[in-house]
């Protein structure tokens, strides 16, 4: 039976564990303990509760590495290569990784890191926590798995169908790294607007705000478009106000960190951004601005 090692036990985390366990094994592996009876509540209000083996990093060696059919991150990007780091002296150097966070920064860096196969996996599943036994799973959603190589199909193939036969709509792809591109995009035009003035989503659609998305958007496209990237099937301020439609209630991820006090994703988000912009010799001073009132919080 394959065995799949979830590191970083949070939101996505608890929901892609509690989805798998019962086709295969799964442990979870976080920096404290967590109780082995999880709770997943689902869009539909009904509650499904298991009980997981829930490992912390101090509990790794070679013989519970060389157990791992694939290992799945699902810490927030900026911890994420600390957890690489702690994760990967025990593991054979063939295990497959699959990286599911936003943004774009560690994906690349681990990639050329690792020794083995690193998929990338970006998903509009939306999951929040309920305490340290819980985690509600707030809407259905799809996730694109693939190689930034391209390559690696097959391994990409087998892993959407795992997570779809777990109940999670997934589907491989051979171009991870656009519709990575695209959702970063989608974060970046939304997130740290909604996260800077407090607002849901939805009042993104309203003044003083939809000029503000309208001035994001325009340097969003020129980045794209310099790097190569084609935009996606509906443009990308189409997509955006769709999500920010489809989203309308929500409390962004970034907004639900700045109201917790935790750091945010900032630098995954608009990061990659600046740096593009940077590299193509476009001003980009509205992303500049967002990404300086995160950095100097
Ligand atoms: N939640 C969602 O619906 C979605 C999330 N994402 C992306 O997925 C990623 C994870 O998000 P989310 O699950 O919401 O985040 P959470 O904060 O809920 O979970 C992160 C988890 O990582 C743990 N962690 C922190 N540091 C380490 C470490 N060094 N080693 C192991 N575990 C560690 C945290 O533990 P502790 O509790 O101790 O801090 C926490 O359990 C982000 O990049 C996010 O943008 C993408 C789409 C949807
Ligand atoms: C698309 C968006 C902005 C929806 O809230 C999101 O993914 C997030 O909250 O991080």
């Amino acid at each position: 039976m394959s065995h799949q090692l979830i590191v970083g036990p949070g939101a996505l985390g608890r929901l892609l564990a509690l989805h798998l366990a019962g086709r295969e094994r799964v442990t979870l592996l976080g920096r404290r303990p967590l109780p082995p009876r999880q709770t997943l509540t689902t869009p539909t209000g009904e509650t499904r509760t298991r009980e997981l083996p829930c490992l912390t990093l101090d509990a790794l060696d070679e013989a519970v590495g060389a157990d791992i059919s694939a290992v799945h991150f699902t810490t927030k990007a900026y911890v994420a290569e600390a957890a690489f780091a702690a994760v990967a002296p025990w593991l054979p150097p063939d295990t497959p990784l699959v990286l599911w966070q936003n943004g774009f920064g560690i994906q690349a860096t681990l990639t050329e890191r690792w020794t083995g196969p690193v998929l990338c996996a970006t998903t509009t599943e939306g999951a929040y926590l309920q305490g340290d036994a819980g985690v509600v799973h707030a809407g259905h959603g799809h996730t694109l798995v693939g190689h930034l190589g391209g390559g690696h199909d097959a391994l990409a193939a087998a892993m959407a169908t795992r997570l779809a036969a777990a109940g999670l709509s997934a589907a491989a792809v051979s171009d991870i790294r656009v519709r990575l591109w695209h959702k970063l995009a989608v974060n970046a035009a939304i997130n740290p607007l909604v996260a800077r003035f407090r607002i849901r989503n939805g009042q993104l659609r309203d003044r003083p705000f939809r000029p503000m998305v309208d001035a994001v958007l325009d340097e969003l496209a020129a980045v794209m478009a310099a790097e190569g990237l084609p935009p996606p099937a509906e443009g990308l301020a189409g997509l955006v106000w769709a999500v920010v439609s489809g989203t309308a209630n929500n409390r962004a991820s970034m907004l639900q960190d700045v109201l917790a006090g935790r750091p945010t994703e900032h630098e995954a988000i608009l990061g990659p951004l600046l740096a593009a912009g940077h590299r193509h010799g476009l001003a980009t001073p509205r992303l500049a601005d967002l990404y300086r009132h995160f950095a100097e919080r």
